[in-house]
């Protein structure tokens, strides 16, 4: 079943009365210089690699951190390593915005994902019009023609789908679309509850060549590892990073796995 969260937050971007013409939008995505290629930065190495995300609230934990200055934790991310930055952009439940984004893509060189309920292609556009390199898209909230639709525009658009996933017959949606970056998200959108071994079951069901990203429910260097010997490329961390004090020391533990 659909998570509530995720089907009214689908819901809104379908019925969104947007603020600028789907051309205006259009026009100011193909302006913007080529993405960055995510493949290549995300590309699996001897060590993990980590996606770290600006995150300031959370519909399970609630407030997290304020971040008044987005593009400055993203520059602490790129000092500290990070191989890409994720931007919650959705607004209500994660208070974060495009202009969060676009602020970010100005202020480092790592490939930057927008990270939210996609399900237009409005949605697309309006990513690289704001500098995305990657573009979330969650397979339990769209189905195939749409996902499809979406893959294929991000694609053409320059930039990297990041599929989602949180079970066996959405990783094998995602192999359908010919998806090069996976990831299986530890949470349960529906119950927010979080199952660190889902991705150590799911991980022999990747296609291969994929590239394997572990989601959420990284708190510490022990999660980091239990992931990596699960066998992730990535970890794409949150709560721990914006709570956890300096990122650039904590970068450096789950760098070391
Ligand atoms: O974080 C949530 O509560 C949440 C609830 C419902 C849908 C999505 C949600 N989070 C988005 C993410 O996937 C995470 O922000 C991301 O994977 C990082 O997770 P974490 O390191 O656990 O903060």
């Amino acid at each position: 079943m659909l998570a509530e969260l995720t089907a009214n937050a689908v819901a809104d971007a379908l019925s969104r009365r947007e603020s600028a013409p789907l051309a205006e939008v259009e026009a100011a995505a193909l302006a913007r210089p080529a993405a960055l290629d995510a493949i290549e930065a995300l590309r699996p190495g001897s060590r993990v690699k980590v996606i770290a995300e600006i995150k300031r609230s959370s519909p399970s934990r609630g407030a997290l951190a304020s971040i008044e200055d987005p593009a400055a934790l993203a520059r602490r991310y790129e000092l500290g390593g990070a191989s890409a930055i994720s931007v919650l952009t959705e607004g209500r439940k994660f208070g974060g915005s495009l202009a969060d984004l676009e602020a970010v893509r100005q202020a480092v060189a790592l490939p930057v994902l927008r990270k939210d309920f996609i399900a237009t292609p409005y949605q697309v556009f309006e990513a690289r019009a704001a500098g995305a390199d990657l573009v979330l898209l969650i397979v339990a909230a769209l189905d195939d023609p749409t996902l499809r639709e979406l893959y294929d525009l991000i694609v053409e658009l320059g930039m990297t789908p990041l599929i989602e996933t949180h079970a066996a017959d959405e990783l094998e949606r995602a192999a359908a679309l010919g998806a090069r970056l996976i990831g299986v998200n530890a949470r349960d959108l529906s119950t927010f509850e979080l199952d660190r071994d889902l991705f150590g079951r799911l991980a022999p069901l990747f296609p291969e060549g994929a590239i394997r990203v572990a989601e959420s429910a990284v708190l510490s260097v022990a999660d980091v590892v239990h992931y990596r010997s699960s066998g992730a490329d990535v970890v794409l961390v949150g709560e721990a990073l914006v709570t956890g004090g300096d990122p650039i020391a904590n970068l450096s533990t789950f760098l070391a796995v």
